[in-house]
């Protein structure tokens, strides 16, 4: 079994107590913060800036794994970055200019990730294979937390996983949206080895503790 990668979106956190949640998703043991960056336009909801990515700096030392749901998102790159983003991803849907979107990111030091929605086949990103750390597999369509996991998307997972052998890149396979206990398993068989939870870490009924445990004993 390979190592996962656990990243904690705190969508689902209680933003009353967000220091004390990302404490404990901390103490729980998971590998990254997952920001989840919405601006009303480019998905319905609209949820947080730079300034709660710097709040996240301040409250904790893990890696911070910003996915920006945003129109014209070159925009602000360098803001996520300054504010202590390590881990930015960009939709390819909308974005002309994405290429060099992301070289931008990895010019200013931080990891740099594509993201596809459901509806986005994988040829959409075949050209991009060089340019990118990882790989966002949106497994429902992004906007909100607590949606039910699109099978469907793992074929698409298993694609990926082939078109970066092909490439011959070390690009890691990130998947988002559904992720509970029983999902995880067939997103790792399929090839993803970055997890992105919400509501199964932050709502889970015994505590972040407990929501971790049973993401991590999922595929052992
Ligand atoms: O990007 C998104 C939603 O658009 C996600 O990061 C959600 O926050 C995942 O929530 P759960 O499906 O795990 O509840």
């Amino acid at each position: 079994m390979d190592e996962i990668i656990l990243s904690a979106s705190i969508l689902s956190a209680d933003f009353a107590h967000l220091a004390d949640e990302i404490r404990q998703a901390e103490a729980a043991g998971v590998d990254w913060l997952h920001i989840d960056v919405m601006d009303g336009h480019f998905v319905p909801n609209i949820t947080m800036g730079p300034f709660i990515v710097e709040t996240c700096r301040r409250v904790s030392t893990l890696p911070l794994d910003v996915h920006l749901m945003i129109e014209k998102p070159e925009r602000y790159i360098e803001a996520f970055i300054h504010a202590g983003a390590n881990y930015v991803s960009v939709h390819v849907e909308g974005n002309p200019n994405i290429h060099r979107t992301l070289q931008t990111i990895r010019s200013l030091g931080a990891k740099a990730g594509i993201v596809l929605n459901p509806g986005t086949p994988t040829c959409a990103i075949s050209a991009l294979i060089p340019a990118v750390d990882f790989i966002l597999v949106m497994t429902v369509n992004p906007g909100y937390s607590g949606q039910t996991f699109l099978p469907e998307t793992l074929s698409k997972i298993s694609e990926i996983k082939a078109l970066l052998e092909r490439y011959q890149s070390s690009a890691l396979i990130q998947v988002d949206g559904g992720i509970n206990p029983t999902t995880l398993p067939l997103a790792y068989q399929a090839g993803a080895r970055v997890f992105v939870a919400a509501t199964a870490i932050f709502k889970h009924p015994q505590g972040v503790q407990e929501g971790v445990k049973s993401l991590r004993e999922a595929i052992k």
